[in-house]
């Protein structure tokens, strides 16, 4: 293995699926085959088929039909890292660095390069395994479009659309029982699904992580319109909402996971305390998973398919290291280093807050 000719080329995707990551492999098959004449090999299961060596040659046959297609046909993990894998000793977990035996996969296979479809934790492992040695370039996705390097992440585009479709469905039923309706949508730590699906649904009340909210606050809000002949309203919490002074609402913990951490229950709390505090009859309903699946939008395809080129092209520049990014309009490439470094949160003074602000929603705060 070197930074020599590059004849077979691995792809795996890593974390959360996400709507455009059938389109990545497809357009880096494309690429590679037709372009360039590489051989292509699939990880299975993200960093799990590196370890355990389930892998399959990748021809233009296999990725046939594949661009409308939600999730990817390599399956995904939120488990295995390499760097910190859980084994059994003396009955006892614990956590060993199993990388080496990455490296050996890879030179079984004749692989040359490795591209990572990932989150900021799939990139992470990225970052360690090319500093170990393996040439590795980046294709960064996740729904909540929260890494910092570019300004758009895949999937992010049709969780928005998916999201929105459920907000204008639940303005006619919360229109006519004249009733409150929350919907939780995804987003752990940046709100841009919540803030984006609500203004362009039309929400009366946005709730996410970068704005602490008071419930009175939010309950004024539905008072008021209430008050002027509104006798609806509509809110949007994300997952990751937290009141001021208060936490994250935890659903789960997910073993073995580096972020073992997953959120939920906020919108059945903020339910409940609406309802306390307004009388009003409140309905909740928990999006989850459904935003993540399903067929990707043509912004999504395209851009994926965009990433998918252009990862192709950094291996064949032998730029590794490096992830590919959106900078409007150009695809560029960053060092992973600054790829993994910040997460894309919401600016509260941002022109987005203060469009919502200013035509009248409420953000608890
Ligand atoms: N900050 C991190 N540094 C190193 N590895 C990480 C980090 N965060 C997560 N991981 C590992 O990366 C893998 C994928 O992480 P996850 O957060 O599920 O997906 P994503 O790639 O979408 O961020 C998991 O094996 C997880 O243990
Ligand atoms: O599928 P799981 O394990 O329940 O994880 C849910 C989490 O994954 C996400 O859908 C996407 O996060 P990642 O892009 O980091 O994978 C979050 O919005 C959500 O909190
Ligand atoms: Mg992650």
């Amino acid at each position: 293995m070197g930074i020599g000719k590059v004849r077979r080329l691995g792809v795996l995707t890593g974390g959360g699926d996400c709507p455009g990551l059938n389109a990545v492999i497809r357009a880096v098959v494309k690429t590679a085959v037709r372009d360039y004449s590489l051989g292509v090999v699939g990880f299975e299961n993200g960093f799990g088929g590196l370890l355990q060596n389930r892998a399959r040659d990748l021809s233009e046959k296999d990725v046939v039909g594949i661009l409308p297609r939600g999730g990817t046909i390599l399956g995904t993990t939120n488990r295995d890292n390499p760097f910190h894998y859980p084994t059994i000793v003396n009955g006892e977990k614990v956590f060993r660095d199993v990388s080496d035996r990455v490296m050996e996969n890879i030179s079984i296979h004749g692989i040359d390069a490795l591209i990572i479809i990932g989150g900021d934790g799939s990139l992470s492992i990225g970052k360690e395994l090319f500093e170990k040695g393996l040439p590795v370039v980046g294709v960064p996705k996740t729904i909540d479009n929260d890494l910092s390097a570019t300004d758009q992440t895949f999937g992010f585009d049709t969780a928005l659309n998916t999201a929105t479709e459920a907000i204008d469905k639940l303005h006619t039923t919360a229109e006519s029982h004249h009733r409150v309706m929350v919907l939780e949508v995804m987003g752990r730590y940046a709100g841009w699904i919540a803030l984006e699906a609500g203004l362009a649904g039309g929400a009366d009340v946005i709730l996410i992580p970068e704005i602490p909210y008071s419930i009175e606050k939010v309950n004024a809000k539905i008072m008021e319109r209430f008050e002027s002949g509104k006798k609806f309203s509509i809110v949007v919490a994300a997952e990751g909402a937290k009141p001021v002074g208060g936490d994250m609402v935890v659903q789960r913990m997910v073993p073995d996971s580096f972020e073992p951490v997953r959120l939920g229950g906020v919108g059945n709390l903020v339910g409940r305390q609406i309802e306390e505090g307004t009388g009003m009859e409140t309905r909740v309903t928990v999006l989850g998973h459904l935003q993540r699946g399903g067929t990707p939008t043509a912004f999504d395809r395209v851009l994926a398919t965009r990433f998918g080129v252009a990862s192709v092209n950094l291996v064949m520049e032998g730029k590794f290291g490096e992830m590919v990014c959106l900078q409007t309009p150009y695809i560029k490439s960053v060092p992973l280093a600054e790829a993994v470094g910040e997460m894309r949160v919401v600016p509260t003074d941002s022109d987005l807050v203060r469009a919502a602000r200013q035509i009248g929603i409420s953000f608890g705060g």
